[in-house]
């Protein structure tokens, strides 16, 4: 299933991102921003169970998830977006998955990995704000699924096609994408894209 959230203030603050004027400040908070639109739309399915609740003047039926809520940041990118996610979500659990690309065969090469207890049960959320070929992500989703994972969700803010097939191709995977850019380019950057988000996130280059 792929969503890509149409709405004025995703597309103006996107635009915002994209420019290349746009300081590392301005621009982690644009990323927090449009994660937390993107949450918003991609837990809208999200099952609840009734539960009693006492107001100050009288018992009525309040809502809890049923499920708990794993977000899983691929490093460095993903961490923004996490920051973003959990402030909509403040009690989600957080796994986090250290990757870098290979910059000559564009293939994931994993450095870190420390999940939840219990993931198996939980709703895994995954964030990385490129998805370029697909790779990392689709890394991440296999890793998740080993673990026993079976509902996940991807938010990502800007997406290449190449990308987006190689993602939905895992079958089973709720994708919701802020913008879907034209296509990569001979380095696997995503064009017009917005750069490097590590990078700019973190003022490494
Ligand atoms: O869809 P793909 O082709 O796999 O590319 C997307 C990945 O590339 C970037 O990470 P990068 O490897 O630059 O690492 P960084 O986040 O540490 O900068 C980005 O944050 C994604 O994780
Ligand atoms: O365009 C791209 C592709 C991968 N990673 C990025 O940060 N940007
Ligand atoms: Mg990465």
């Amino acid at each position: 299933m792929l969503s890509v959230v149409d709405h004025p203030l995703i597309k103006y603050k996107v635009s915002l991102l994209r420019d290349k004027n746009t300081g590392p400040k301005e621009f982690r908070e644009l990323v927090q921003e449009l994660a937390m639109f993107l949450t918003y739309e991609a837990t809208k399915n999200l099952e609840l169970t009734e539960q009693v609740v006492e107001t100050p003047l009288a018992t009525t039926t309040g809502f809890v998830l049923c499920r708990k809520i794993a977000i899983i940041p691929i490093l460095r990118a993903g961490l923004t977006m996490a920051e973003g996610v959990l402030k909509v979500i403040p009690n989600a659990k957080v796994g986090h998955i250290g990757l870098y690309r290979d910059h000559k065969t564009l293939m994931p090469v994993e450095y870190y990995a420390k999940l939840p207890i219990g993931i198996e049960d939980m709703v895994c959320i995954i964030v990385d704000p490129m998805l370029a070929t697909g790779n990392s992500i689709r890394y991440t989703i296999d890793l998740l699924r080993q673990q026993g994972v079976s509902q996940i969700k991807v938010l990502s803010i800007i997406a290449a096609p190449e990308g987006i097939d190689n993602v939905l191709s895992c079958g089973d995977i709720e994708l919701y994408l802020a913008a879907k850019d034209e296509r990569l380019n001979d380095e696997g950057y995503i064009l017009p894209g917005l750069g490097d988000a590590g990078d700019r996130l973190f003022g490494t280059k």
